[in-house]
């Protein structure tokens, strides 16, 4: 069914040099429609209908219209010691960290040195936010955040999982006078309605993954209609999606933060030849990228995922296409 959509097809498989959300192998298709190759890579637990909708930032045919080209990033830090941690913040050149916690595996002392490692070696004037995945209550949050705001963080991403319990940390943290703000992510893209956060005054950061959502289009009107600050931010691709989340962080309405798009450093390769890696914290949106061959000789899946990969895309394009 694909071949009426697009033109050439290809499954990747690469390891990951820095594991994150247990992935330690990533897996996805590179899509080419005429000239425009896109990403098409949702997590391998998705449901069809979820990983349709990724799909559908691969169905765009149009381009944004560009207001800025140069994006400031942050650099991701896993789950990783605290010497780790800063040693990767230095190799980044990046002003902004962003350190994930609350991993079932480590407990808050270890999330707590990991922040203070990575806030010295970013000194007092980078910026640091935390992403807990949604995985604390409300109150292991309040705990966790109270002792977090000592290293003056910038927000804490998705500290729980649903929009009422962000709102109610929200109130309880401003009670406090705890001066951490929240970002929604899961409570965006993987929300039935996304507005919901606006609605009970849920968040002060939205954070957008350009694939998750369908693209680029989808971004810019949830920035615009929620009318507050937005983070592009990846979903662990190679710098063919990265490209594209660059593309929506150009055409925001406006643009404060720094965004989560360099990520292609924690791929052990990649499918272009020049990856799209950061200097001196920023990335710059150039050409649409054209994948090259010599790089797909390397990242070529199996024969069994490439075979599991063209019927996943087959189910969700029928999904994809009834809603187009
Ligand atoms: O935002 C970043 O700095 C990088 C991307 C990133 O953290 C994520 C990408 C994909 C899935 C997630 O577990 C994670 C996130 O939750 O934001
Ligand atoms: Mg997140």
């Amino acid at each position: 069914m694909f071949a009426g959509v697009f033109d050439e097809v290809f499954v990747y498989s690469i390891p990951m040099r820095l594991p994150m959300r247990n992935i330690t192998t990533r897996e996805g298709m590179l899509l080419r429609r005429r000239d425009r190759w896109s990403e098409w890579s949702p997590f391998l637990e998705y449901s069809d209908a979820d990983a349709a909708r990724w799909l559908q930032a691969s169905l765009l045919r149009t381009d944004p219209e560009i207001r800025r080209d140069r994006i400031p990033v942050n650099v991701t830090i896993p789950v990783v010691s605290p010497r780790r941690a800063a040693d990767l913040v230095r190799c980044s050149g990046c002003r902004t960290a962003k350190v994930k916690v609350a991993d079932p595996n480590s407990c808050l002392e270890d999330d707590l040195a990991r922040l203070a490692s990575v806030r010295a070696a970013l000194g007092d004037e980078g910026a640091v936010r935390v992403d807990a995945n949604g995985a604390w209550s409300v109150d292991r949050a309040e705990r966790a955040l109270t002792a977090m705001a000592a290293y003056n963080l910038q927000y804490a991403e998705q500290p729980c999982a649903s929009v009422e319990e962000l709102a109610e940390l929200r109130r309880r943290l401003r009670d406090k006078q705890i001066d951490v703000p929240i970002a929604a992510d899961e409570s965006i893209r993987r929300a039935e309605d996304p507005y919901r956060v606006a609605e009970l005054d849920a968040a002060d950061v939205i954070v957008l993954k350009t694939q998750p959502l369908g693209g680029w289009r989808r971004c810019v009107e949830l920035a615009t209609d929620l009318g507050l600050p937005a983070v592009i931010s990846s979903a662990l691709e190679t710098s063919v999606g990265i490209w594209a989340g660059l593309q929506a962080a150009a055409a925001l309405p406006s643009l404060d933060l720094a965004c989560g798009l360099n990520t292609v450093k924690m791929l052990a390769d990649d499918v272009i030849d020049q990856p799209l890696i950061a200097t001196d914290g920023y990335l710059v949106l150039g050409e649409r990228p054209i994948p090259s061959p010599i790089a797909l000789l390397r990242v070529r899946a199996d024969s069994a995922r490439q075979t599991w990969w063209r019927d996943r895309l087959n189910r969700c394009l029928a999904l994809a296409m009834d809603k187009h």
